[in-house]
């Protein structure tokens, strides 16, 4: 069973794809923990620029309270009525309709010695009094002046804005009361107090574009002095903390602001995202295709070639598609195409060695017996016939002794090309099956063919007249030659050719230069030359 993962293919894919696993992770990781804290980083900043607007826009408020209180400051008649010079001041300019012209909750005088001159203004139900003191009617103002007082103390600016936490949301302006713009000392002071009402700050929203909302809180409650809180996809909540009269209270501005910048943001990463994503998974798909068409697929092409080469008993060309690349993966082919053919020569040149004798170029014992096997085994099974020779050099010693064992080995060179020749038109097999002794297979030849053909052969060779003047039989080369043909007794190829080797023998017992025929009942007849 094949190991999971043992091919090339299936070791790329697994490897792209950690590849592309990995890729994908780093960045969803990249994203996570450096993209997005660098929206959210960019969305802090923008929720504080918008509270640094609404900042700058309650500043902008408190600078027109500043001049407004500044210009009545600096009225000669309220320095003349500060002075006392002139007791008509109020009645002529502080009424109610002033304050609601001016959109203001109350006006405080104090002296020089900062103590109330007059007060007017708004009680806690809405009733419009105006006093010398902060007697009743007026003691709503007590608070207001110790403010004013208590800011006096510690700082004696010309003028002075600040919000108000208490008793309620307000903005107040207070300016010193002057001759002649601060030629002279100042004569007292003079503040103003407009509430933060809800459609002041209404306007607010509507300058700002920003839905926002003031709360006073105790400063000792507000452990951050500005707070982001994303409170949908959509909304955050944005607050900050903004000093105020008293000490111990703040004014908190409380916005909510719209995400569109982070989302829009988040919208166009998430696009990029998604496109780099896409991007990699087509690049690493498409390496893939060009890894399988260029080098997964021709390799398995040439795997599947060599598999093919354990089946096959002679090479099957090399295809052509692996042999005309230019590639390594061609010069590989070739290479091993060369290989190969170098291999099937060597091991043909082999088997040609193994199965011929090498003095005289006829097949050896080893081919004639695989061969007569064969033929045996046919001729059973079709019910052929088989015809066999067996052939041995008269006083082949004698000739050796005489003319050298070179001039014999010549000698057998002879008659071995000999008889090939005489027997090229037949499909016979000759072979050199011993030292001076050869063997002719004869398939689909008859016992009295075989002689016929024997006979030949003994009178070619006594006509070829090789000189041997020391044979007794012959002044030539003689051979004695035994015959044997398949029968019922004679039905395997030890049989056959025992036969033949009695014959062979008889031939020789005979007088020799002669054939000789194994006949059945065991009787063996030799037919003279
Ligand atoms: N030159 C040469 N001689 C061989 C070769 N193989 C066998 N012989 C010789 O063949 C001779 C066979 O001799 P024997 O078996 O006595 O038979 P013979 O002399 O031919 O006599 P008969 O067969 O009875 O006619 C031996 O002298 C072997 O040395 C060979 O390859 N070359």
């Amino acid at each position: 069973m094949t190991p999971p993962f043992s091919s090339l293919r299936h070791r790329f894919f697994l490897a792209l794809g950690g590849v592309l696993c990995f890729a994908l992770l780093a960045l969803i990781l990249v994203a996570r923990y450096q993209i997005m804290p660098i929206l959210l980083e960019d969305e802090e900043k923008y929720a504080s620029g918008e509270l640094d607007r609404v900042e700058r826009t309650l500043g902008s408020e408190l600078n027109h309270m500043r001049r407004l209180v500044e210009d009545w400051a600096w009225w000669d008649d309220t320095y003349d009525f500060i002075q006392g010079q002139r007791p008509e001041y109020t009645d002529s300019n502080i009424y109610e309709s002033t304050l609601e012209t001016l959109d203001l909750k109350m006006m405080i005088f104090l002296d020089v010695r900062n103590q109330p001159s007059w007060v007017a203004g708004y009680d806690e139900d809405g009733e419009f009094t105006s006093c010398p003191d902060t007697a009743p009617p007026c003691d709503w103002a007590t608070t207001y002046i110790n403010y004013l007082q208590a800011r006096l103390d510690s700082e004696n600016e010309a003028s002075q804005t600040w919000l108000l936490a208490q008793p309620e949301l307000a903005m107040a302006a207070m300016s010193g009361i002057y001759q002649s713009r601060e030629t002279s000392p100042s004569a007292g002071w003079l503040m103003m107090v407009r509430p933060l009402s809800a459609p002041w700050l209404e306007q607010l929203r509507d300058t700002t574009g920003i839905d926002l909302h003031l709360t006073s809180i105790a400063a000792e409650n507000e452990a951050v002095h500005e707070s982001l809180e994303r409170v949908s996809a959509t909304h955050m909540a944005a607050s900050r903390a903004v000093d105020a009269m008293p000490d111990d209270r703040l004014v908190r501005i409380d916005a909510t602001l719209p995400r569109q910048r982070y989302q829009a943001s988040l919208e166009t990463f998430r696009f990029a995202l998604y496109w780099t994503s896409g991007v990699l998974v087509l690049t690493v798909l498409v390496v893939l295709w060009l890894l399988e068409s260029i080098v997964l697929a021709p390799l398995r092409q040439f795997s599947r070639y060599t598999q093919r080469l354990h089946l096959d008993t002679t090479p099957s060309p090399m295809p052509a598609s692996l042999l005309n690349r230019h590639d390594e993966i061609g010069t590989l082919a070739q290479e091993f195409r060369h290989l190969l053919d170098h291999q099937y020569q060597q091991s043909t040149l082999l088997l040609e060695l193994s199965q011929h004798d090498s003095l005289t170029g006829l097949a050896n014992r080893r081919l004639f017996d695989e061969q007569l096997k064969q033929t045996m085994h046919q001729a059973q099974t079709h019910g052929t016939q088989v015809a066999t020779l067996m052939i041995d050099i008269d006083h082949f010693k004698l000739y050796n002794d005489h003319y050298g064992h070179l001039a014999g080995d010549d000698c057998l060179s002879t008659l071995a090309e000999f008889m090939q020749g005489h027997l090229a038109s037949h499909r016979f097999l000759a072979a050199r099956t011993g030292g001076e002794e050869f063997s002719i297979l004869m398939p689909g030849t008859s016992l009295n063919e075989a002689l016929d053909h024997a006979h030949e052969l003994l009178e070619a060779i006594n006509s070829l007249a090789l000189p041997h003047e020391y044979s007794p039989t012959s002044p030539y080369v003689t051979v004695s030659i035994g015959v044997a043909a398949r029968q019922d007794n004679l039905s395997t190829p030890s049989d056959i050719m025992r036969a033949a080797d009695q014959a062979m023998y008889q031939a020789k017992a005979g007088g020799r230069n002669r054939v000789a025929a194994y006949q059945a009942q065991d009787q063996t007849s030799s037919i003279e030359h």
